[in-house]
């Protein structure tokens, strides 16, 4: 049967990787975008793709359950890859009820939708993806395995893990095939400067102060873009139907050792004194209830389906500042809000 991937929030970060990735590897399928364009959305992200003849665009709230329901009808939706989310923590402290809505809500109803349209339950797909934070905060020690106990500590991943509860509930109650996976922090082209990494990048350029929560002792797990995109590509297509698997990058960082390697690196690529970029390092109010540690074991995935990151985070990170420092452009629009003549100019008039 000829594929036709409804892929939610494809103008985002990550999902603007793997609709590229879908588009280009598989012209036989047809991929369609669903989006609603929030500040994280641009379409400009998919520049690549937008005229290839297998890919389409439908800007739909998840919250519309009509409109996703005739999204469904209209192109004959046959899988899911659901990406679509309110991402950042700090956001979801300070408007938890978004995260409910979009990432709880917006999942039932896109769920609901695939129950109501798909009748031979078997041939289908809803593959959502999901994060590592859903598994809660790490000590020193150890790693999220698949199997560790769902323990959500901010709004976001409570919002997160309420969805990943969803998907596996209609599963079991209505049949549904769903895979889930869960993915350690993403860096690369295309991300919106609230995230650390862009940030920084961003607010070197500008001569900003670069904010460190606490003492920057909290670590994370840092995995290129475009490998989490393959990992999502592989699962879809072999990953065991019912399963959740891990992605990660093996790469544990402290927040300060990564604000150091990138002012380390802007400052040779912007031609600065050595150790300038870092006078801007500014140590912060904590985040509140701050996970401290994020590590996670892929082996999983690693094993069962052959994959492994393809990048060293060294060359990674150089890839995306250089990518940062030559979309000066975009960093203003998504910026700026300015993305919105981007869409008036290629679709339609913005609301
Ligand atoms: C924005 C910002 C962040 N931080 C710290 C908080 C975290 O320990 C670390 C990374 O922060 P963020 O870039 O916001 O990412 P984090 O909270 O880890 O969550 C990310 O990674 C998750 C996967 O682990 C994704 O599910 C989330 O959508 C994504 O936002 O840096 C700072 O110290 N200063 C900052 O200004």
């Amino acid at each position: 049967m000829k594929k036709t991937i409804l892929i939610t929030g494809g103008a985002g970060f990550i999902g603007s990787h793997v609709v590229q990735l879908f588009v280009k590897k598989y012209p036989y399928y047809n991929i369609v975008n669903l989006d609603c364009l929030t500040y994280a959305g641009n379409l400009e992200n998919l520049q690549l793709v937008e005229n290839e003849p297998n890919y389409y665009f439908s800007k739909v709230n998840l919250l519309d359950e009509e409109g996703l329901k005739k999204v469904f009808h209209d192109f004959s939706i046959t899988d899911v890859i659901h990406l679509a989310a309110e991402s950042h923590v700090d956001r979801s402290i300070s408007d938890p009820l978004a995260f409910v809505k979009t990432n709880v809500l917006g999942t039932v109803n896109l769920l609901n939708a695939a129950k109501t349209y798909w009748k031979e339950l078997d041939s289908h797909l809803f593959y959502h993806v999901s994060t590592d934070e859903v598994y809660g905060s790490l000590g020193k020690d150890g790693y999220f395995m698949e199997t560790t106990a769902y323990d959500p500590k901010s709004p976001y991943s409570a919002s997160k893990a309420s969805s990943d509860h969803f998907v596996r509930a209609y599963a079991n109650t209505f049949k549904i095939n769903t895979v889930i996976s869960n993915c350690s922090n993403n860096y690369g082209p295309n991300q919106f400067p609230e995230k650390l990494i862009p940030l920084c990048i961003n607010n070197i350029q500008h001569e900003r102060a670069l904010p460190i929560y606490g003492k920057g002792e909290n670590v994370r797990d840092w995995l290129y873009v475009e490998d989490h995109a393959q990992a999502i590509d592989l699962i879809f297509h072999k990953g065991k139907r019912g399963e959740t698997y891990n992605i990660g990058g093996w790469n544990e960082w402290k927040n300060i050792d990564i604000v150091k390697l990138i002012c380390n690196i802007m400052d040779k690529k912007l031609g600065k004194e050595p150790g300038s970029s870092a006078q801007l390092i500014k140590f912060v109010k904590d985040r509140a209830g701050h996970d401290l540690r994020y590590a996670i074991d892929a082996t999983k995935l690693q094993e069962e389906l052959g994959w492994r990151p393809s990048l060293q985070f060294e060359e990674g990170i150089e890839k995306t500042i250089d990518w940062y420092l030559k979309n000066q452009q975009w960093l203003e629009n998504v910026t700026s809000g300015n993305y919105k003549e981007y869409y008036a100019a290629h679709y339609q008039s913005p609301e």
